[in-house]
């Protein structure tokens, strides 16, 4: 872990408001540069919500969210990437008739500005193809290079999208359920690229399983009906009354 105190993402009194009713009430929530950091919660509690917030979905109702001490909420999803902030979904976000590596090339792209066009000089794109083929390695997926990613299987295609987050360039990324419907083999072998790939980021996930909450971050925020209940390392959060009595139950205490 190279965790230190240095905030690179701050989440200030954000409440957000739908229709009438507030979702969020007042979330304060600082990500520390390198730290990985889960966001747990009941169903409903407002993850997603809170992701959506972060990453521009939709703006704050109020509060403030700073990325690197720059104002990023009421930006565009686009311009917070920019910004340096990358999100993977819950559900597939692929191309998949494109090839593995056309998909991260994409974002490699996008990175550096390039739009599609014939007359691009053929070295740029030998850089571009470098780069996004190095990438590719970097989740594992090198053998994959020429495969349509809707013919790959599921944890590869789960292992793109973190590689299409990686190609942006961004230092904050943002998993959501990076584990989700996979067996216990795709969990661990998930797992251990994610540990690897964002040795030098900072990372938030949602994920449910508990195993890989645990096992993998530094620390964790418990929101519970739109607030942070508790925020701390793993032996702080298991051993809190207040997070077991509203959320873990007694079997991890
Ligand atoms: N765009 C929206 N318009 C109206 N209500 C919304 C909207 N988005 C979310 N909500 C409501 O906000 C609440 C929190 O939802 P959210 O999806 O953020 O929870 P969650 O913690 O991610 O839940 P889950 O674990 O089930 O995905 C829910 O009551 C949901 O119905």
């Amino acid at each position: 872990m190279t965790r230190n105190d240095d905030v690179v993402l701050a989440v200030r009194d954000v409440t957000k408001s739908f229709g009438g009713l507030e979702i969020m009430k007042g979330v304060n929530l600082d990500l520390c540069r390198g730290e990985r950091h889960a966001l747990l919660g009941p169903n409903g509690a407002g993850k997603s919500t809170m992701f959506n917030l972060i990453s521009g979905e939709f703006p704050p109702t109020s509060g403030t969210i700073e990325l690197q001490g720059r104002v990023i909420s009421g930006m565009s999803p686009e311009a917070i990437n920019r910004a340096g902030l990358a999100r993977s979904f819950q559900i597939t976000n692929l191309f998949a008739r494109l090839s593995a590596l056309e998909n991260i090339r994409i974002g490699v792209m996008a990175r550096h500005g390039i739009r599609f066009n014939l007359l691009r000089r053929v070295s740029r794109m030998k850089s571009i193809n470098a780069e996004s083929m190095q990438l590719l390695e970097r989740v594992r997926l090198g053998h994959r290079a020429d495969t349509p990613a809707g013919d790959m299987t599921y944890s590869e295609q789960r292992s793109l999208e973190i590689g299409m987050t990686l190609a942006t360039g961004a230092d904050v990324i943002l998993l959501d359920e990076p584990t989700a419907g996979m067996s216990r083999e795709e969990t661990a072998y998930i797992v251990d690229l994610i540990r690897e790939v964002t040795t030098d980021k900072t990372l938030i996930m949602v994920e449910h399983d508990m195993s890989v909450v645990f096992g993998l971050c530094d620390r964790i925020s418990v929101l519970v009906y739109g607030k942070i209940l508790a925020t701390g390392t793993p032996d702080e959060i298991r051993n809190n009354r207040e997070v077991q009595e509203a959320y873990l139950g007694e079997e991890a205490a």
